[in-house]
């Protein structure tokens, strides 16, 4: 797992070991120079005259970059440092000029601008050290119009990129970020202006939220966390599940178990106008182990699902995890607004049921309360607060559409900019736990929150989601009790059904457009190449 720490946590940890005189930028630059030479040797080969360009900020952020410049002009790399601002680190500019390395001032002559773009464009490296977690806001003046003109004159590369790097040809700089891609909003992966996005980012201690983030995740690059000694006490803003992660936590079935020890899902999704997602929904619980799945919907689309999923029953009985909402109409505002299109099948009342149901509201449930993902048009049918083991999995639209018709007057773009905000925000009105459904896949919990980026963009298709809420619909009923018990961990079973599902989209055509219930089929093969590594 990785863990992200914010800016303020790192600085903690860096104090007491600053105090007693630990080097610590001697180390963070070192790193990095052995990366910058490492990835210069496998694109260029021979290192010697290679030429790289070190944009330095004011803080130590520069200072890093400063000192790794000097270890690689010692190499006989031909490295300039740009200093940006009448303020740099004085002992980083010395080692460089000892070491051979020139520096341009930037700030003194800024007529200069479009030669340091040239020469910035035609290096074999870029180090970005303008600002690290010292960063206020967007780039501001020189910073801002260096990252700006070089992200234009750099090809495949824009000021404002927030899709991932394309493969360039030889001839474009590799762009080593200092820590971080310099003006992204470490705590909070926020792009709020300018940002030269990375081909690789050294970060030093732990990677910082920004890093794992949308939209800034976008920027990074490759991202290698260089360990400088820091002890970072405390829970992370944030994490990421890995596989080995998902592999581990995994219930591998043993010879005791029975469908009820692995966990029943409870469907309700999809009418006559969307069967679809009924098939989709059901598919994938099936396919991710589910122990038993039970349909829930009219006759005639239990007729298409059981034609698709024969292992589906329809007859009501004991339920370990809901999946509600799926290819069911309404939604948040529709539900807000009193609006009822009538085309739900009777969907939204066995929703609301098995809604409250999983709530441990239902007279004469037996069993207490079990997990739900409420996805969709479940949204719309959520009580004032639900509890944490409830899983809701909107888009960004659905989300804003929440937290409007819970008072927040926010829009889509800036549900968008800032992603893990309005996640916690829709977690903290609700009292569930929010995963929100994108590129970088949010997950929201009480007191933790996750990012996961383990799809291909080929995975925004129509049925995705659908086939999402059924694999987390497996995976929920088989810790049916663990989780309804332990708040935190439906977050942990969201991020990792992510994983699988992401991961599952990869394995179902290798670099080419996925459909929904080609990645439904995968979830099996991925989930063994999983748990076969363990
Ligand atoms: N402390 C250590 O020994 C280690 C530090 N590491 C590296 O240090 C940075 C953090 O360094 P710090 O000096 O605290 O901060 P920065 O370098 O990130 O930023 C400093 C100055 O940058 C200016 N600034 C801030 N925001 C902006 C902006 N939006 N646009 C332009 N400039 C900005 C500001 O200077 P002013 O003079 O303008 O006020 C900041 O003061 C950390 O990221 C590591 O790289 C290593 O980890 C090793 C140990
Ligand atoms: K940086």
């Amino acid at each position: 797992m990785l863990s992200a720490w914010n800016a303020s946590d790192v600085r903690a940890a860096e104090e007491p070991l600053l105090a007693a005189g630990v080097p610590l930028m001697e180390r963070a630059s070192f790193a990095l120079a052995t990366h910058v030479l490492r990835d210069v040797a496998a694109r260029r080969g021979p290192v010697r005259g290679a030429r790289v360009v070190v944009l330095a900020g004011a803080g130590n952020n520069g200072g890093d970059a400063l000192h790794a410049g000097a270890v690689l002009a010692g190499r006989g790399l031909a490295v300039t440092a740009v200093l940006v601002a009448e303020r740099f680190h004085v002992p980083g500019r010395a080692a460089l000029e000892r070491a051979g390395g020139r520096v341009v001032e930037l700030f003194a002559a800024p007529a200069v601008l479009s030669a340091v773009v040239e020469e910035a464009a035609r290096a074999d490296a870029l180090l970005d050290g303008l600002v690290g977690i010292g960063a206020r806001g967007p780039l501001r003046s020189l910073a801002g119009d260096v990252v700006g003109a070089i992200s234009g004159a750099v090809e495949g590369r824009t000021a404002l990129e927030i899709a991932p790097t394309p493969s360039r040809g030889g001839a474009a700089p590799w762009v080593v970020a200092v820590d971080v891609p310099s003006g992204i909003g470490v705590d909070d992966g926020a792009v709020p202006g300018p940002v030269l996005a990375a081909d690789r980012t050294v970060t030093f201690g732990a990677p910082k939220p920004g890093l794992l983030l949308p939209p800034a995740a976008a920027l990074t690059g490759e991202v290698t966390v260089v360990d400088i000694g820091l002890r970072l006490d405390g829970p992370p803003a944030a994490r990421q599940l890995e596989p080995v992660d998902v592999a581990r936590s995994w219930p591998v079935p043993g010879p005791a178990d029975h469908k009820y020890t692995r966990g029943v899902v409870g469907v309700v999704a999809g009418t006559a106008t969307y069967p679809g997602a009924a098939v989709l929904t059901t598919t994938a619980a099936v396919r991710a182990g589910a122990g038993m799945v039970r349909y829930r919907g009219s006759e005639a689309v239990g007729r298409a699902v059981l034609a698709a999923r024969p292992e589906v029953v329809t007859a009501a009985g004991r339920v370990q995890s809901w999946v509600v909402g799926p290819g069911v109409p309404g939604g948040p505002e529709a539900a807000h607004a009193g609006e009822d299109d009538g085309a739900d099948d009777g969907q939204h009342e066995r929703g609301r049921a098995g809604l409250a149901a999983a709530a441990g509201r239902l007279a004469g449930t037996a069993g207490g309360p079990v997990p739900a993902v409420v996805d969709a048009g479940g949204l719309g049918l959520l009580d004032d607060a639900s509890p944490p083991w409830f899983v809701l999995t909107p888009h960004a639209g659905e989300l804003t559409a929440l937290l409007r018709s819970r008072g927040e007057d926010v829009r889509r773009p800036d549900v968008e900019a800032e992603p893990l905000r309005w996640a916690g925000r829709a977690h903290e009105l609700t009292g569930a736990t929010v995963l929100l459904k994108g590129g970088v896949t949010v997950v929201v919990g009480p007191g933790v929150a996750y990012a996961q980026a383990d799809g291909p963009g080929w995975l925004a298709t129509a049925g995705a989601g659908d086939v999402l809420a059924g694999v987390l619909g497996a995976m929920l009923a088989a810790r049916s009790r663990e989780v309804v018990e332990r708040p935190a961990l439906a977050a942990e079973v969201a991020a990792a059904a992510a994983l699988v599902h992401g991961r599952a989209a990869h394995r179902a055509n290798p670099g080419g457009p996925v459909a929904a219930l080609d990645v439904a089929h995968a979830v099996p093969h991925e989930i063994a190449a999983l748990v076969g590594g363990r």
